[in-house]
């Protein structure tokens, strides 16, 4: 525990690992909410209310469910030998009400937590709310504090004593409006006692999280170790009339005044992609949220002691460069719920409630979590979703990451169709998949890694330098064990998309690229179903619900089945083998086609001298060179784009500027017409396919049927309507042939330089956060290997340490967090993105892709193809 000495005294501090939560679990008296509401105007509101309620509701079917509860309590009291215990005899209806009210009077007087007296509470009080007579207190801290919460990525859930319904109804009347939106999820007393550590393994097990991913927020003292025993990290809220705490108190949590006091650093994704959202990860974001954030994070506070009526905060949350989307579902002990009860929740309180009460499953949910679409970043397009018992439904992991998922903010989530644009016109980027044993040790193994090269074609003819500021990443599905990604790239950065070919159509892959909007380094991201990687300066980011959303639109496109997609992929050695032919394949290609052009060459400079004259002669010289030179023209052409790439990221990064990506929620395209559209392209193709298909082949294919498809990245029309000839970019071939086979030199120069340079790249990293969730591994498998005794073999883990990279999973799905250097957050534009950038990527088995920041200076590729 650290704790830090103000003074003579000690307290504990928020210190970095409360950043690591991807969860907050709140306590509402005391802490959401002042005592005095509660004991002031809740209870006596209760109190007074209580005879006319059993009157009027003594027959109904949900106080007869009270009764049965309050009767066993009753009992259980009475076995207990608790003292004053009021029986509830089995008598006429007046004389068992007229207990019933004492008893329940009697567990008031005592402030008992009964699930017997929380849930007559609860039912009594709902009328309270309905007709107005009664709004929730809120502190005002709270509110703008839960925004930003959530707007960092953290899902906010609410344990309280108040029962479920309790708890909703003075969230959703609240003297603040309706802030039910902000809570991923509730639990009451059905969990537990608060004060009993199982209680919150409970939590722990419903929300299928580790107990560390949960921040606790509560005023009392009893139940911060309660949950400390059960692994969360606890924080101790001070507010008017809470308790007294003690030095130990002090020294075992943190403690805060107000929510003000605890700041998440946002997740860069969350603030990359969710800017414009107007529904955050649990609810909109204000912009005093996001100013909040900013601030708190700029701002160091001292530690202060702590007491109950000078509390403070004094604890500074230090920030980390990158925040990951937690992933979790709840288990079969969330209550189960009809696909239309969730759209139900979505609206207001009563009629939660009354879904609830209609639903043949239980009268009162004690345990209702948000399914974690609504949260992040809502999709209006959404179905409906349920909650099933045994179902990981109720945190959907979009994603953010925001929810992040792509399809929903920002339009994070591309279609494919740019690549017609981007195959035709720009810097092609081929990306070499090695796959590697790993076998370092279990966990690495069990990781499986594969080794991504990114054989780069050069921006131009100056030396090839690769920014070590600058980083991309490039996601793909990690159950691919061969898996060909290209990166086509045009003038709409925003959206450039990621397209994998997997050996096997199972595996196929196509994912989404998109510029990191606050880095300006060009990163890609891929919003594929196994890994999302998002190479940008802050955050990268594999998340489960990315992955879940992403197989489900696929599901439901019929592109493949959701199963498949999200299942372990069984790698087959013959994957590896049809990636091993195609690049046979391709480099037999390339060097016809070089011998191609050469031979026309020759054939021009060849002709027999005596049958021509001298001018003839000179004709054909001059055809010679002029030949020469239009090769060569193309090649400064194809140098040139990267130069455009340049230009185009500025471009973007300055019409994306304050508003995020530039992109209205809704206006993404359709991923499933995306898979289905890119699997007709040809992108997926049976091994045999792959094997035969010659890069031109398919990227050609690609172009031709990605031009269906709307490319939202940029909303912009132009870019989603590329037509071949709007593909075209000035300085370009539109020989094909000619053009592919310069590229294909320049790749293979690349190629060498990279791997020429690997073990430098690697010893020169530095080391950086490097975590694993002990649950990592659950869903992954070794990965066979093609390239044993690549010295490149490495783990997920090892590369991305060595890399500066934040390598994170969590709940065996494996978040890869890409921690960029702060430079690269400057958003500077330097001339090095005119350089090619060779990358390397790592994934692990798992799906996730660590990527290295390894700078690859490699020669002047134009001229050397040449
Ligand atoms: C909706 S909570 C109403 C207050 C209440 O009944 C209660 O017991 C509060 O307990 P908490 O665990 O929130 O401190
Ligand atoms: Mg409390």
């Amino acid at each position: 525990m650290s704790a830090m000495a103000v003074g003579e005294k000690r307290v504990k501090s928020i210190d970095d690992s409360f950043q690591n939560a991807s969860k907050v679990l709140v306590d509402i008296e005391g802490t959401t909410t002042s005592i005095s509401f509660v004991k002031d105007t809740l209870f006596p509101y209760i109190r007074s209310n209580l005879q006319s309620y059993l009157k009027a509701h003594w027959n109904d079917a949900e106080f007869q469910q009270d009764l049965l509860l309050l009767k066993e309590q009753a009992k259980q009291d009475e076995a207990d030998k608790v003292d004053g215990a009021v029986l509830i005899p089995e008598d006429n209806e007046d004389n068992t009400m007229e207990a019933v009210a004492k008893n329940v009077l009697w567990q008031m007087d005592l402030d008992r937590k009964t699930k017997a007296l929380k849930q007559l509470q609860g039912h009594i009080m709902r009328e309270g709310y309905k007709n107005g007579n009664l709004k929730g207190h809120v502190y005002s801290d709270v509110v703008p504090a839960l925004k930003s919460w959530a707007h960092s990525g953290r899902r906010i859930y609410v344990y309280s004593s108040g029962s479920v319904e309790a708890q909703k109804l003075l969230f959703g009347h609240s003297e603040e409006g309706d802030l039910l939106d902000l809570f991923a999820g509730h639990f009451d007393t059905e969990v537990g006692p608060k004060v009993e550590p199982d209680s919150y393994v409970n939590i722990v097990k419903k929300l299928d999280c580790r107990s560390e991913d949960i921040v606790f927020l509560t005023d009392v003292p009893r139940e911060a170790e309660a949950a400390q025993k059960a692994g969360l990290k606890a924080v101790i809220v001070v507010r008017e009339g809470t308790e007294l705490l003690t030095e130990e108190d002090k020294v075992s949590f943190p403690v805060i005044k107000s929510f003000h006091d605890f700041v998440f650093e946002a997740s860069a994704k969350r603030k990359k992609m969710c800017t414009n959202d107007e529904s955050p990860a649990n609810g909109p974001i204000s912009e005093t949220s996001e100013s909040s954030i900013t601030e708190k994070n700029k701002a160091v506070k001292k530690t202060e002691e702590v007491s109950p009526e000078s509390a403070g905060s004094g604890n500074t949350v230090s920030s980390s460069d990158c925040e990951m989307m937690d992933v979790s579902s709840n288990d079969a002990q969330v209550t189960d719920m009809e696909p239309d009860k969730t759209k139900i929740e979505s609206q207001s309180t009563d009629d939660k409630t009354m879904a609830v009460e209609d639903s043949d499953t239980k009268e009162s949910e004690k345990v209702e979590l948000e399914p974690d679409d609504s949260e992040v970043c809502k999709t209006e397009s959404s179905a409906p979703e349920s909650k099933t018992v045994g179902a990981p439904d109720v945190e959907k992991e979009s994603p953010k990451v925001c929810s992040e998922n792509a399809e929903e903010c920002d339009g994070k989530e591309v279609s494919v169709t740019s690549l017609t644009k981007l195959s035709a016109e720009v810097s092609k980027v081929d990306i070499d998949v090695k796959l590697n044993d790993s076998k370092a040790d279990k966990k690495d193994s069990e990781a499986g890694e594969t080794e991504v090269d990114i054989k780069g074609i050069p921006a131009n003819e100056e030396e090839t330098k690769v920014d070590a500021e600058e980083t991309e990443a490039v996601g793909m599905s990690t159950k691919d064990k061969n898996v060909e990604v290209r990166i086509s790239e045009n003038d709409s950065r925003d959206g450039a998309e990621l397209e994998t070919v997997s050996g096997g159509s199972k595996n196929k892959s196509v994912g989404t690229i998109s510029n990191c909007l606050e880095s300006e380094s060009g990163a890609l991201e891929t919003g594929s179903e196994e890994g999302k990687i998002d190479s940008c300066d802050e955050v990268a980011e594999v998340n489960a619900g990315d992955k879940k959303k992403f197989c489900d639109s696929r599901s439901a496109s019929g592109d493949v089945k959701g199963d498949s997609c999200n299942e372990d992929a069984n790698l087959e050695e013959t994957e590896a083998d049809t990636q091993n032919k195609k690049t046979d394949v391709n480099n037999t290609e390339t060097e016809e086609k070089m011998e191609t052009n050469t031979t026309e060459i020759e054939n021009v400079k060849g002709i027999n001298d005596e049958d021509v004259k001298d001018t003839e002669k000179n004709d054909r010289d001059t055809l010679a060179a002029e030949m020469e030179d239009e090769i060569t023209e193309e090649m400064e052409s194809s140098a040139k784009l990267g130069k455009n790439d340049v230009a185009l990221k500025k471009k973007i990064d300055m019409e994306s500027g304050g508003t995020a990506n530039g992109r209205e929620k809704g206006e993404n395209t359709k991923p499933s017409e995306d898979l289905s559209v890119s699997e007709e392209s040809g992108v997926t193709k049976s091994e045999s396919e792959v094997a035969t298909k010659t890069e031109s082949d398919i990227l050609n294919q690609t172009s031709e049927k990605q031009s269906d498809i709307d490319f939202s990245a940029d909303a912009s029309p132009e870019n989603t309507d590329a037509s071949p000839e709007e593909s075209k970019t000035e300085g370009i071939s539109e020989d094909p042939e000619s053009t592919d086979k310069m590229l294909q030199d320049k790749m293979e120069d690349v190629s060498d330089a990279v791997k020429n340079e690997d073990s430098e790249l690697l010893a020169t990293s530095d080391n950086d956060t490097v975590k694993e969730d002990a649950n990592a591994n659950e869903d992954t498998k070794p990965l066979d290997s093609k390239n044993e005794g690549d010295e490149e073999s490495k783990t997920a883990e090892d590369t991305a340490k060595e890399n500066g990279l934040a390598f994170t999973t969590e709940n065996g799905k494996g978040d890869v967090t890409n921690k960029c250097p702060d430079t690269e957050q400057n958003g500077e534009v330097t001339d090095k993105e005119q350089d090619v950038k060779i990358k390397k990527l790592s994934i692990d088995g798992s799906g996730n892709t660590s990527m290295t920041k390894d700078d690859v200076a490699t020669p002047a590729v134009a001229s050397g193809s040449s």
